[in-house]
C-alpha cells in the first residue's frame, strides 16, 4: 500500500483507500441504489471466472451489495463466455448489443455496449485479465459514490509491478504506456488531471446518468477520453480516487503497447482539437510503421472512432 499520507495532496481532496469502505457501511449507504459490475473481456478464459466467483460470493451471496454482473464478450475466440457464464455472470456478445448499429471494435466499444446492456444506477468497470482481484476493488470504487452525492466518478490507483515471464517481479515497472505516454500528455495539456496516478487503469466507477452523457472512444483510447471529457462535464471536484493496493494483470507485448500508445495519442489530439487548443492544417496520420525482430515490417492503423453519448442515442430513437 502506498504511503497515502505523503501523496494525499497530489491525489486530490477526494482520495481514500479501499480499507476506508467496509462493506457493512456501504450496505447502509446503498439504500435503493443499484450497482452493476461490467467486465469487458476478449480472450480472458484463464482469469474471468475467478473474478466473477469472487464478486458473486462476497458481494452478492454473502452481502448483497452488487445487483448485476455483466460480461461483454468482445469477440473472444476462446472459452471466455462459457467460463463467465459458469461463474454466474450474464454474458452478452459485444456485437449483439444495439445490433442495428454497425459494429465498432476494441475495448471502448465493449464498455459502451456494456453501459447500454446493464441497468445499475452505478456502473463499475473491472478488467477481466486481473490476477490480483479482490472484492475490495469493487467496494473501494463504489464507496465514495454511495456516501457523497457530489462525487460522480471514482478512479482506482494502485502499485503496478511488472511480472516477467519467469515470474520475477519488478516493483513499479508496470504501466509502461501510462508512464511513457498518458501521464506526460495529461501533465502537458490537462494538468488538473495529473493527480490521477493510473489514468489508463481499467477499474473505475461512475453514476450511470453521467456515463450516458459522455462519448466513448473506441479501442484503447477510451480511458484517456473519458478522463478528459469528465473533467469538462463534471469538473475535478466531482472526481475521486481510491487506492486499491496493487494490480497485477496480463502484460501485452511491446508492439501491442505501441499500437495502444498510438491510439491514446490520437485520442489526445481529438480532444485538443475539440477544445479549440490546436488548429490542424491537416489531420494527423493514423498509420504506425512497426518493425519486428526479423526485419519484418507492419503498417498498422491506430485510428480511433467514437460512440456518441448513450443518452443522445436514446433520445434520437425516442424521436424517430
Ligand atoms: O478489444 C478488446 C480489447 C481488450 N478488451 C478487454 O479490456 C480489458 C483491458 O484490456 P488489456 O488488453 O488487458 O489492456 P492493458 O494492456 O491492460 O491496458 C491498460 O490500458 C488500456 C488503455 O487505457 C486500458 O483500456 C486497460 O484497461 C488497461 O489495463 C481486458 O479485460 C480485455 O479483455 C476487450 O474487451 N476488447
Ligand atoms: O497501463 C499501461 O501502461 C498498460 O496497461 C501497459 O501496462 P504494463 O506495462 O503493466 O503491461
Amino acid at each position: 500500500m502506498r504511503a497515502l499520507a505523503r501523496v494525499q495532496e497530489w491525489y486530490g481532496p477526494h482520495s481514500s483507500t479501499s480499507a476506508e469502505w467496509p462493506v457493512d457501511a456501504l450496505m447502509m449507504a446503498k439504500g435503493e441504489t443499484t450497482i452493476s459490475v461490467v467486465l469487458p473481456a476478449r480472450d480472458e478464459e484463464s482469469t474471468v471466472g475467478d473474478i466473477i466467483t469472487t464478486i458473486r460470493g462476497d458481494l452478492i451471496e454473502r452481502t448483497p451489495l452488487v445487483d448485476e454482473i455483466l460480461v461483454v464478450d468482445s469477440n473472444s475466440t476462446d472459452a471466455t463466455a462459457e467460463r463467465a457464464r459458469e461463474a454466474g455472470a450474464r454474458v452478452v456478445a459485444q456485437n449483439d448489443v444495439l445490433p442495428h448499429l454497425p459494429p465498432l471494435t476494441g475495448k471502448g466499444e465493449a464498455l459502451w455496449k456494456g453501459l447500454a446492456a446493464s441497468k445499475g444506477d452505478i456502473v463499475v468497470y473491472i478488467d477481466s485479465d486481473l490476477r490480483s482481484f479482490g472484492a475490495h476493488y469493487v467496494t473501494g470504487l463504489v464507496g465514495p459514490l454511495l456516501v457523497d452525492t457530489g462525487i460522480h466518478f471514482v478512479k482506482a490507483t494502485y502499485e503496478r509491478p511488472y511480472v516477467a515471464a519467469d515470474g520475477s517481479v519488478q516493483r513499479g515497472d508496470g504501466g509502461r504506456v501510462t508512464e511513457l505516454v498518458a501521464r506526460p500528455l495529461l501533465n502537458m495539456f490537462w494538468p488538473e488531471l495529473a493527480g490521477f496516478a493510473q489514468p489508463l487503469g481499467g477499474e473505475y466507477a461512475a453514476r450511470r446518468e453521467v456515463l450516458e452523457r459522455l462519448p466513448f472512444v473506441t479501442e484503447y483510447g477510451v480511458e484517456f477520453g473519458l478522463l478528459v471529457d469528465l473533467l469538462q462535464l463534471v469538473g475535478l471536484d466531482a472526481m475521486a480516487q481510491v487506492d486499491l493496493g496493487h494490480r497485477i494483470h496480463t502484460h501485452q507485448p511491446m508492439a501491442a503497447l505501441g499500437r495502444m500508445a498510438g491510439q491514446i495519442m490520437q485520442t489526445a489530439w481529438s480532444r485538443l482539437e475539440r477544445q479549440g487548443r490546436v488548429l490542424a492544417s491537416e489531420p494527423p496520420a493514423h498509420t504506425l510503421l512497426q518493425f519486428g525482430l526479423d526485419n519484418d515490417v507492419a503498417l498498422v492503423d491506430v485510428a480511433v472512432a467514437e460512440r456518441p453519448p448513450l443518452a443522445s442515442l436514446v433520445l434520437e430513437e425516442d424521436l424517430a
